[in-house]
């Protein structure tokens, strides 16, 4: 057990509906009236509005800093391929290993901004993995160059139970390809849909073992900054793999990037202050505050807006909510980084003693020899999908042999 049995109370189970829209489908969150909430920070945050305009002149300084023709650029650009060069010393080298004719293509498990991940199963030893597709030219075009060299990197240096494994990469003249476990059990995206929201215990459970890999991703320097329920699948028996690496990057100390997912992306990255570690701890209260209510707190169907709650609005919590949640959520989503935890002196340390995650055994959960609060209903080995939507098949170029325009800067694939 994960939890204390004197504490582990009954309210484990799911209740299951069967509609899941995606983040991008969703009507405006339902938030409670305002009678039904109360403010934690009404009187501690300071109040200081940010305006629209001076958001999107933020947004215009980061992509001018991310612009490498300028001198600060290029200065960045040579760190970054310093930092690139001693963490390659420590990667398991990815590429030569497998080609597409080691494989049969079957359906497809998900799609993202760049491509399209498919299940995949070896001709030599039968197994299933999934496979993520990219192609060259959006990637290009979309200029997420760095980040997906950084993807590859990044998930070649890591190795941990909660994190997804890259197991080698190759690419055709189109297409970069990256073969990774097959998690069966779906993103907790979907379960947080069909249950609409976790019990205090449930989401409890999600959290701890989120923080372990968080925790180890900070110990190796590596921000993940696009933590997100749909970047977290459940394997066969309900423990969780953090997916998508295409935000992660090294940090030693401090970046700028503004990028994630509008409801999760901290106020120093709005802002394109520059930041570190800590903007992970801040997404990691925001997937807390999810898991528990069912929606974000800083919802907007408009993502300037959402970057204006980000930076002003007051966090509000539903009655329902546990105490100690929000106290830990109110320590994590606070815009005073001096303040946030898991960013002070003792680092995760102070997230994994606050008193919500009382009853966890830090130990234990590593070990994933305990109970989890779902089993996925799946068949194990068999390549069952039950647990992913249907997204429409396309006929796919890959493959391609013909000329490669970007030859150059996929090297490491
Ligand atoms: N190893 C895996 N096993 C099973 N399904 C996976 C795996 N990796 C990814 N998926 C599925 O594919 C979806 C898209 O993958 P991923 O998030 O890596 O793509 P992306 O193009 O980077 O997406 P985004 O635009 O959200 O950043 C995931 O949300 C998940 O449903």
């Amino acid at each position: 057990m994960y939890l204390d049995p004197q504490n582990h109370n009954k309210d484990t189970h799911l209740d299951i509906i069967d509609k899941i829209p995606n983040r991008s489908q969703q009507q405006s969150p339902k938030i409670p009236e305002n009678n039904d909430e109360h403010n934690k920070d009404d009187d501690k945050e300071k109040e200081h509005t940010i305006t629209m305009d001076e958001i999107g002149r933020a947004i215009e300084e980061s992509e001018r800093r991310q612009a490498n023709d300028t001198e600060e650029g290029l200065e960045r650009k040579r760190q970054n391929d310093e930092m690139r060069k001693a963490l390659m010393a420590q990667s398991r080298p990815t590429s030569g290993k497998y080609s597409l004719t080691d494989f049969q293509i079957l359906r497809t498990l998900g799609t993202g901004s760049f491509g399209r991940v498919h299940l995949i199963r070896s001709n030599h030893n039968g197994r299933f993995y999934a496979l993520k597709v990219l192609k060259k030219y959006t990637i290009v075009k979309l200029k997420q160059i760095e980040h997906t060299n950084d993807e590859r990197l990044m998930l070649s240096v890591v190795s941990h139970p909660f994190i997804v494994r890259l197991w080698g990469t190759f690419q055709d003249s189109n297409n970069i390809f990256m073969v990774m476990d097959y998690i069966e059990g779906g993103e907790l995206f979907s379960l947080l849909r069909k249950s609409q929201r976790f019990p205090n215990p449930v989401a409890k459970f999600y959290a701890a073992e989120v923080c372990l890999a968080l925790e180890y991703l900070h110990s190796k320097d590596i921000i993940y900054r696009d933590l997100k329920p749909e970047n977290i699948l459940l394997d066969k028996n309900g423990h969780i793999k953090i997916t998508d690496f295409g935000f992660a990057k090294y940090v030693p100390d401090i970046t700028y990037t503004l990028c994630g997912t509008p409801d999760y992306i901290a106020p120093e990255v709005v802002s394109t202050k520059p930041y570190n570690k800590s903007v992970d701890w801040w997404s990691f209260g925001i997937l807390i505050y999810e898991m528990l209510a069912g929606y974000t707190p800083f919802y907007d169907s408009n993502a300037m807006k959402t970057y204006e709650n980000i930076l002003n609005a007051k966090l509000k919590f539903p009655s329902f909510f546990n105490e100690d949640a929000q106290d830990l959520i109110s320590k994590l989503v606070t815009r005073d980084l001096s303040a946030r935890l898991g960013n002070l002196q003792k680092g995760s340390e102070d997230v994994k003693n606050h008193p919500w995650f009382h009853e966890v055994v830090w130990e234990k959960l590593i070990t994933r020899n305990i109970e989890t609060p779902y089993e996925p209903p799946i068949q194990q080995g068999q390549g069952d999908t039950s647990q992913f939507d249907r997204y429409p098949e396309e006929e796919f170029d890959y493959g391609a042999t013909g000329e490669d325009p970007y030859a150059d800067l996929f090297k490491d694939f």
